[in-house]
């Protein structure tokens, strides 16, 4: 069978940020079920920035299966694990250290290789190779669920635009010495890999992102890193935005509730652009 095109994005968007937090924690909550359901565990992969602070939802959720959960990082800073620039640590402040996922099932960068940056990637590729070989791995391996941020360029993980990594297709994860924000040094997993995933779910709040969100949902042919996460059949893409960042996207935003499969997710942003265009309609007369 020809390969299926990627399933539309399907773009929630939030009253507020508070709104955001409570959804996204349910959202994460019911991706741990389908996974557990489907494949016996949770593979998630948490990527820097913004994002760990929108985690907080998690704590206090009821009837999660936290001995399934296997924790990733999509980048990480070379940095000491407990440096406030390290995404590890970031994560512990938020949810990690607040819920009883067992330690060994979260899965570091190995702080004792810092001062190479090679070795450190090699490392951390060699900690996912070990994990999913044992499971679904063919040529890379299949999170179940990938979260992600925007950047004010439109990078993700730490891809950014006009990288040479961004052409990386071999290696799982790759290192980069010029991030040209935050910490310079750094290790991040691949675009094949961000792409190769069950779910990818971008989280974006605040002013500051509306002109990048509208460039990704209403231009994705800039290809921009956000907008090249498009993954492969089965896998879905959703974007979780407060208000002010989805203030200029033109995008139709979906009702917020469950998308278990590709034709849903087709039918939820047929819907939408009914509505939309529904809307706008009303408004002309
Ligand atoms: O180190 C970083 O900053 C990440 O690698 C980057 O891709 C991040 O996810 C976005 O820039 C969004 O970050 P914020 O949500 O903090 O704006």
């Amino acid at each position: 069978m020809p390969p299926q095109p990627p399933a539309p994005p399907v773009f929630y968007s939030f009253p507020d940020t508070d709104v955001l937090v409570d959804s996204l924690a349910n959202f994460v909550v019911k991706a741990q079920r389908d996974a557990v359901d489907k494949r016996g565990k949770f593979t998630i992969a948490l990527s820097r920035g913004s994002l760990a602070a929108n985690l907080r939802g998690l704590v206090g959720q009821k009837d999660v299966q936290w001995d399934k959960w296997e924790v990733f990082f999509c980048d990480e800073a070379a940095v000491a694990l407990d440096s406030e620039d390290s995404n590890y640590h970031s994560n512990i402040l938020s949810f990690l250290s607040d819920v009883p996922i067992p330690p060994e099932q979260i899965h570091t960068v190995d702080p004792s290789l810092l001062d190479d940056l090679e070795e450190l990637a090699d490392q951390y590729e060699k900690q996912l190779i070990d994990h999913f070989a044992k499971s679904n791995a063919a040529r890379y391996p299949t999170f179940d669920l990938m979260l992600l941020g925007i950047g004010p360029d439109g990078e993700t993980a730490s891809l950014f635009p006009g990288h040479e990594l961004l052409s990386e297709r071999d290696a799982w994860v790759s290192y980069l010495d010029d991030a040209p924000r935050g910490p310079k040094r750094r290790i991040t997993m691949t675009l094949p890999v961000l792409t190769h995933c069950y779910r990818a779910v971008f989280v974006v709040s605040g002013n500051e992102k509306a002109e990048m969100l509208h460039s990704i949902l209403d231009h994705p042919e800039e290809g921009l890193p956000c907008s090249r996460v498009r993954p492969a059949s089965p896998g879905l893409v959703f974007f979780f935005a407060d208000s002010d960042a989805a203030n200029l996207t033109k995008y139709p935003p979906t009702t917020f509730r469950w998308i278990d499969n590709e034709k849903e997710a087709e039918e939820a942003v047929a819907a939408a652009k009914i509505r939309a265009a529904r809307r706008l309609a009303e408004g002309e007369e």
